[in-house]
């Protein structure tokens, strides 16, 4: 990553620090991994203009696995997607690790989701002309990985995974649960400071969601970020902090007592974005 973060990037308002960060002073936790601050977004589809997200401050700190829930339609996907870059807010300021990033056109989300937000949809998005191995290096390589880096964090990633084995598999040949599970080694291979999951488990049967349930507890008690969208109450339960999202708003914002909470500051340098 560069210092601009860290340091504060002093190029002027479009990427300045995240003021929450600068003002957060030891013992008030680390600079955020995501702030965000009204952010809005209106589709405009065939019918009426429908405004998904109306207006949404939200800060996730370093090490938290964060679960967004509501009804269907409440904009849970639409936040997630303005958080992660895929979709741009019609008004509001995004920071993440501090660097504003709402500005941001698209050639720089690329770089900045490749090296540094891991993704994880419903319907697993594979390569479906590549081999497991395949769709795991990629990210690597188009991160700047080694040949030789690339293939050993996969071969880890796969292992830890239970995915011994099938490296040359064509993703159409796995199950539902092992596809997940391979987008999720995807998705981790280049150590995202963030992980966004929006229904990670939804097309799984209930031996997939505890298999990816268990997998994003792990990754969580080693210290990974991670925001996910569900519906399930059983998945919104293995995160440390609940939002229950309604009308394109945070109608309610709890933390879970029973669940391993992140380590709250100080390891930013270490999960830091990298752009
Ligand atoms: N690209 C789009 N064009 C037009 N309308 C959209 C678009 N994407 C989402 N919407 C609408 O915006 C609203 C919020 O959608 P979104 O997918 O964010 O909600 P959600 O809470 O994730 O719902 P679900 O749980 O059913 O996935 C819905 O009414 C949806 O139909």
């Amino acid at each position: 990553m560069s210092h601009d973060a860290a340091s504060g990037d002093r190029r002027g308002p479009g990427t300045g620090p995240d003021p929450a960060a600068e003002t957060a002073g030891p013992g008030h936790g680390s600079v955020p991994i995501v702030r965000a601050e009204g952010l809005t977004k209106t589709h405009h589809g065939e019918g009426a203009p429908v405004h998904a997200v109306r207006g949404v401050d939200l800060t996730v700190r370093p090490g938290e696995f964060v679960a967004v829930t509501g009804p269907s339609g409440a904009g849970k996907s639409t936040l997630l997607h303005l958080i992660g870059g895929l979709q741009r807010p019609d008004s509001g300021k995004l920071w993440l690790d501090g660097r504003r990033v709402d500005e941001y056109r698209e050639a720089r989300w690329a770089v900045l989701r490749r090296r540094s937000i891991g993704v994880v949809f419903q319907f697993f998005n594979l390569v479906s002309n590549l081999t497991v191995a395949d769709n795991v290096e990629l990210p690597a390589l188009l991160a700047g990985a080694s040949p030789r880096a690339a293939r050993e964090s996969r071969a880890e990633l796969l292992a830890e995974l239970g995915l011994e084995g099938r490296e040359k598999s064509m993703p159409g040949e796995l199950s539902g649960g092992e596809q997940q599970r391979v987008a999720l080694a995807r998705a981790l291979v280049n150590h995202p400071a963030l992980l966004l999951a929006d229904e990670p488990a939804g097309s799984l049967d209930s031996k997939g969601t505890r298999e990816v349930l268990r997998l994003l507890s792990r990754f969580h008690q080693r210290g990974q970020t991670i925001l996910m969208v569900t519906h399930d109450a059983r998945m919104a339960s293995a995160a440390d902090r609940v939002i229950s999202f309604f009308d394109g708003r945070i109608a309610d914002d709890a933390r879970l007592g029973g669940g391993h909470r992140g380590p709250a500051g100080g390891v930013s340098g270490v999960l830091e974005l990298k752009e």
